[in-house]
Parts: C-alpha cells; sequence; structure tokens
C-alpha cells in the first residue's frame, strides 16, 4: 500500500456516503489521501459528493486549512461501481446497520480488492469477528469506529477481530494519528466500548419518557448540566438517527439480553418515519435536517 508522509493510505475507498460515509471520505481527503465513494444508484453517489463537498467548504471556512477547495475535492471521486476499488490501500464500509447488508456488502468489497488491501467496517455494533469470518482474508479486516459528526470529533475505535492480522493494530493507529483523531483499541464485544455504553444511557433515557419521568428536554439537561454530557442521551439519539439506534439496540438484545430490548417509543417513532435530525423530527422538532 502507498503511503503518504502522514501515514494515511495514498488512496482510500468509502462504502456508502450517507452520514457516516461523507464524513469519513472528508477526513481522509482534508488529509491528503484521494479518496473514492461507492454509492449504490447515480442519485445516492450525486448525494456523497455534495455532501463531502459541503462539508469540505466548512472546514475551509472554519480556517486552518492550507488546501484550497479546489485541491481538496481534485482528490475526490464517486462511482456505483465497486470494481473501482481495486487501486484502493484500504476500504471502509459505512452503510446502514442491518447484519444482512453489512455481510453482502463487505464480500462484494472484497472481490474487487488487492490482495493486501485492508477492508475495514464502520459498524457502531455487529460482531467484528463474526464479519471477518465471513471473508477470504479475515487478516485483513477490522474496525474502524468513527464518531458523528466525524469531523467534530477527535475519537475513533479501533476494533481488532480474533482474526485480525496483529500488525493492523500499529498499522491502524498510524491512521488515526494522521487524521488528527485519537484511537481506542478494543477487543470485539457486541457494541465494542462506546456504542454499549451510549446505547445503555439512551435507552434508560426512552424509558424514562415513556413513563413519564420527566420531557425529553428535561432529561437531557439533567445530564448536560448535571454531568456535563455534551447534549444529553436524547438529543444524541436524534444526531445519530432513531434507525441507527434501534438497529444497535436490537442487535445488543439479542447477544447481551434484555437489557438492551429497545423501548417502544423508539419502535414507534421509527416505524412514524421519524428518525431525527436527519428527517426533522425524533425526540425533538428539528429545523435543520441533514
Ligand atoms: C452511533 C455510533 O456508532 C457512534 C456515535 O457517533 S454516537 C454519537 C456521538 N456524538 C455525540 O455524542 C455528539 C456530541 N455533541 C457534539 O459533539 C456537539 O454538540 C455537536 C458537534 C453535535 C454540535 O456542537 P456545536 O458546538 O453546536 O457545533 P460545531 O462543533 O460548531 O459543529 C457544527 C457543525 O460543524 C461541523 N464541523 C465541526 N468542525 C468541523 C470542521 N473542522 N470541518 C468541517 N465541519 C466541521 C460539525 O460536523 C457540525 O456539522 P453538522 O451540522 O453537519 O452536524
Ligand atoms: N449515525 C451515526 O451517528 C453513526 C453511525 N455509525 C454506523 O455507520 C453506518 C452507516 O450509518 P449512517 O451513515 O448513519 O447511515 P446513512 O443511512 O446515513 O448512510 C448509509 C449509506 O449507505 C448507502 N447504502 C445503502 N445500501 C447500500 C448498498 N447496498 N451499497 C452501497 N451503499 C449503500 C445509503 O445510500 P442511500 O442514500 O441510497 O440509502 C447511504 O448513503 C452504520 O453501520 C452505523 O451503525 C457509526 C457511527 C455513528
Amino acid at each position: 500500500m502507498t503511503t503518504l508522509p502522514n501515514t494515511l493510505p495514498a488512496k482510500v475507498g468509502v462504502l456508502g456516503g450517507g452520514r457516516m460515509g461523507a464524513g469519513i471520505a472528508h477526513a481522509f481527503l482534508i488529509n491528503g489521501s484521494d479518496v473514492l465513494v461507492v454509492e449504490r444508484d447515480e442519485a445516492s453517489a450525486q448525494g456523497a459528493l455534495e455532501r463531502v463537498t459541503e462539508s469540505v467548504a466548512k472546514s475551509i471556512a472554519r480556517g486552518g486549512i492550507d488546501e484550497t477547495q479546489e485541491q481538496i475535492t481534485s482528490r475526490l471521486r464517486v462511482s456505483v461501481d465497486y470494481a473501482d476499488f481495486g487501486d484502493r490501500g484500504l476500504v471502509v464500509e459505512a452503510v446502514p446497520e442491518i447484519w444482512d447488508l453489512k455481510v453482502s456488502s463487505l464480500k462484494k468489497v472484497e472481490e474487487n480488492l488487492a490482495p493486501d488491501a485492508i477492508l475495514a467496517s464502520n459498524t457502531s455494533s455487529l460482531s467484528m469477528s463474526g464479519l471477518a469470518a465471513e471473508l477470504q482474508r479475515p487478516e485483513n479486516f477490522l474496525g474502524l469506529h468513527f464518531f458523528n459528526p466525524v469531523p467534530a470529533s477527535t475519537l475513533i475505535e479501533v476494533v481488532i477481530a480474533k482474526q485480525s492480522a496483529e500488525a493492523l493494530i500499529e498499522r491502524s493507529r498510524g491512521w488515526v494519528a494522521g487524521l488528527g483523531k485519537t484511537a481506542v483499541v478494543v477487543n470485539d464485544a457486541p457494541g465494542f466500548a462506546s456504542s454499549r455504553l451510549g446505547v445503555a444511557i439512551a435507552l434508560e433515557a426512552m424509558r424514562m419518557v415513556e413513563e413519564g419521568v420527566a420531557s425529553a428536554e428535561d432529561i437531557d439537561n439533567a445530564m448536560v448540566l448535571g454531568y456535563k454530557h455534551p447534549t444529553g442521551p436524547l438529543k444524541t439519539t436524534d444526531i445519530v438517527g432513531l434507525d441507527v439506534r434501534l438497529g444497535i439496540a436490537e442487535y445488543l438484545h439479542e447477544t447481551l439480553g434484555d437489557r438492551f430490548a429497545p423501548p417502544q417509543i423508539l419502535r414507534d417513532l421509527v416505524e412514524a418515519g421519524h428518525l431525527g435530525r436527519k428527517t426533522g423530527k425524533g425526540f425533538y422538532d428539528w429545523n435543520d435536517a441533514k
């Protein structure tokens, strides 16, 4: 794999350019990598291109970036063809948190990769060792769990599958440093370190709303003002996406037991299409849907 002076792979791929995929693409781009985003159709590819471009513009407006918008985005390409992943040193998968979709997508990416390329998943919770077991080269696979919003977050959780090559730990620490972020390295377990704790508190907050203990706003304020939580667990859920939270909770329920059973209020809101900030409504009303 060709690397840049800052340890990042020169050519990076991202599968799925939604909220997280666009953020991941942005992170590699502004730090010098050439980035290819593959989407399932032309309309989604165009949407991904717009999200990444907008995010780059926001970074430039904030200052501290030496390159121009044109210089950065000249390294960005979108496609609907998995074969384009063939020259990438690292590909990060960021499709929705659905086991069968992750497995089929990862397999399809792997079929198109060079033999020494590294494949990573941005899954929030799914078993890395279970996903690795579905692949031809499980030693080249690991979790790179970015946080939302990616440009504002300084953390990447590196998740090591049982099958991951030992050398991937140090290599991935180098990538995280090259992105200007901090790594926590976690052995594979459902929900890793971050989602298991983050979802536990969010589900309890939802049960408190269901039971009428307090309003969403007062529950969040208790955590923001009392515990210095950045936004409170319910507003965070709106930012993450209620569908994403439900997917994680269902998997943790299945693997870790009843304490992660999704509350009915979460199921009802998702069923009604109220997915949080991205649809304009979740536990709160939003006027900046994204
Ligand atoms: C589900 C999972 O698997 C894991 C998860 O991610 S769990 C969720 C973890 N995240 C959190 O808990 C969020 C915590 N909250 C926060 O960090 C902050 O409240 C917040 C970033 C959401 C908002 O903070 P703020 O001070 O109001 O805004 P600010 O930091 O200026 O960011 C505002 C926007 O600028 C963007 N931004 C910030 N720095 C930027 C940069 N250098 N370049 C480009 N964009 C930047 C942010 O991404 C954000 O964009 P969106 O509006 O698209 O989200
Ligand atoms: N949201 C969050 O806060 C976080 C989420 N994650 C994890 O990141 C992953 C993605 O989540 P998120 O970005 O929120 O989800 P989004 O729904 O925003 O993005 C998913 C993207 O994948 C695309 N996609 C769907 N199916 C396919 C396919 N078959 N092939 C290629 N692309 C496809 C979607 O395209 P289309 O637009 O056409 O549907 C969309 O662009 C999940 O595993 C989630 O758990 C991790 C950290 C934080």
